[in-house]
């Protein structure tokens, strides 16, 4: 039964789901670093909020994690390119709190507007300061959006509701998609330039670490008011206090800081400053949402293989999953058999699919073959580090759909470009299940690719197998399934035995020095 950790404060909910999808689950919050260090090699899977940070020394720790999700948005506290090479894919719920944390940064704009949190405490305090407080109206006035996607895109809504202008910069913001919003797409200057309220809406990423930085808070009209309930990292907070002290900014208020928990700030009792602790996604609602989203999602994965919203893998749905399963294992199988069989190194690489196949989603199809391929060389290979690690050996990747019907109802064929030249094999799925070889470098011949196997080009001669059959048994070894291909009556042969054990070296030798030999290796699957 695979094993979950919470390692974070989520909704009841998440357990409960765990335990009915036949996932066992433990609930551990607060640990430091190390004590997670401890604990995490018992776990295939984690799920986290935005406390515990899942670094390459976390992963290290933990042989078994397949699975990293995020009950919430941002993850920047996952090292995803350590996850990737480790093959642990990791998801986030990319919806469920985005209307919360748009609400939030509503929440703060009109807390700003009319300092409400310094004005309860005063009033609170029995001082009654009616003439101190006296605020503005956010009708008519420049909210200046830093990320327009799914949370900008809600401030923005509920902003032209309050009657206010909309600006945005986000470089991936279509002007048709700003037209449909109802905002006007603008430079970071000119943004800068024109807003009254700025409120920051990007995930934290080397481009937008410090985009309100000194300098460009400089470039802000005076009695500009900013809101963060994005990430801390995206402001320079010493030069946030310094513009709040100077009076050039009329107000600041931060849900995210640069380093959290921050239980002591210098911008803490800064005037004009509203703080809350990371809150933004802080609602029933939304809390329940990504808590029933993350554990149905890493459920799916840990029990069926679907994989959503997962940020370095292909998306393949839990009703997707059993129907690609059988293709996956013939890829997987495909891509090791070219790797096995191809020596130095391999330049290009091409998967086919013809037929049942050519309908299915190719991204898993590719990855099986990638991993089955990758394997080889390396045990911690799978079908998540495998495109990453393709990539960085420079392999180009080809995917190819052919509408055309072949000989066989479903086909997936793998051609490797090899400095021999493309050297091709190609499966069917038997029965629709079971992965079955049938073409190898161009010769027709069908095989189970299972277990222990013995690979062999040979001159197409009589007396050859009786002499082969002499040898094996001599050396103990016993033939399961035996299959024969040939180009043409007299020509090159091929061979592909199962075994029931690893043929050794000195077998193969032996094999080899038989009369017509031209190869023989011995494979495993
Ligand atoms: N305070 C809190 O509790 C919460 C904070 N967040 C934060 O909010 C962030 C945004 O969330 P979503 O809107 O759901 O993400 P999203 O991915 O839908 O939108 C992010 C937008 O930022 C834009 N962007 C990327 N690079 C940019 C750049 N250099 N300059 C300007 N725009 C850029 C993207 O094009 C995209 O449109 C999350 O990454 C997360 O860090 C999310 C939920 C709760
Ligand atoms: O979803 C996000 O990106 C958030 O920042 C929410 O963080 P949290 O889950 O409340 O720690």
């Amino acid at each position: 039964m695979p094993k979950v950790l919470i390692s974070d404060k989520m909704d009841p909910k998440a357990a409960q789901i765990f335990r009915e999808r036949g996932v066992e689950v433990d609930e551990i919050t607060g640990k430091t670093p190390e004590e997670l260090k401890a604990i995490i090699g018992d776990y295939d899977g984690l799920a986290i909020r935005s406390s515990t940070k899942v670094t390459q020394e976390i992963l290290d720790a933990a042989p078994n994690l397949k699975v990293v999700g995020r009950a919430g948005i941002g993850v920047d506290n996952v090292d995803i390119p350590a996850a990737s090479a480790r093959g642990v894919v990791v998801m986030n719920t990319p919806f469920g709190n985005s209307i919360t944390t748009a609400e939030h940064a509503i929440a703060l704009m009109f807390a700003l507007a009319r300092q409400l949190p310094e004005a309860d405490a005063s009033t609170q305090a029995g001082k009654w300061e009616k003439n101190r407080f006296m605020g503005v109206e956010l009708t008519g006035k420049t909210l200046g959006l830093i990320g327009a996607g799914n949370i900008g895109s809600i401030v923005a809504d509920r902003a032209l509701g309050l009657r206010m202008k909309v600006v945005a910069f986000d470089p991936f913001l279509t002007p048709e998609r700003a037209i449909e919003m109802g905002v006007e797409k603008v430079s970071l200057d000119d943004l800068l330039l024109r807003a009254d309220f700025i409120t920051l809406h990007t995930p934290l990423t080397d481009q937008t670490r410090n985009i309100l930085s000194a300098e460009n808070l400089a470039k802000t009209r005076r009695g500009v008011r900013i809101i963060n309930c994005a990430r801390g990292g995206l402001i320079d907070e010493a030069a946030l206090k310094q513009g709040l002290e100077s009076g050039h900014i009329a107000g600041a208020a931060l849900d995210v800081f640069a380093v959290e928990p921050a239980k002591e700030h210098p911008l803490f009792g800064t005037p004009n400053f509203v703080s809350t602790p990371h809150l933004g996604a802080s609602t029933t609602e939304a809390q329940v949402n990504v808590a029933i989203q993350v554990a149905e999602q890493m459920a799916d994965f840990l029990v069926s293989g679907g994989v959503t919203n997962a940020l370095n893998m292909p998306s393949l749905s839990a009703e997707e999953a059993p129907r690609l399963k059988p293709y996956m294992a013939l890829a997987e199988k495909l891509g090791s058999l070219v790797g096995q069989l191809s020596h130095g190194e391999l330049k290009n690489i091409a998967i086919e699919s013809e037929g049942a196949a050519a309908e299915l989603n190719q991204k898993p199809i590719v990855g099986a073959v990638l991993a089955g391929l990758m394997r080889v060389h390396s045990d911690t290979v799978n079908m998540v580090n495998a495109p990453f690690l393709a990539k960085e050996r420079g392999l180009d990747v080809r995917e190819v759909r052919h509408d055309r019907e072949g000989d066989y109802h479903t086909l997936v064929r793998v051609t490797v470009g090899t400095a021999q030249g493309d050297r091709s094999v190609a499966g069917t799925l038997f029965g629709n299940s079971a992965p079955r070889l049938v073409e190898l470098f161009g010769i027709k011949v069908e095989a189970d690719l299972a277990g222990n196997m013995l690979y062999i080009v040979n001159e197409d001669a009589p007396g050859f197998i009786g002499r082969l059959g002499t040898t094996l048994g001599e050396a103990g070894v016993n033939i399961g399934t035996f299959h024969l291909g040939r180009r043409e009556a007299g020509g090159e042969a091929i061979l592909l035995l199962s075994v029931d054990e690893k043929v050794s070296e000195e077998l193969l030798a032996k094999v080899r020095a038989l009369p017509g030999v031209k190869t023989a290796m011995a494979l495993s699957f």
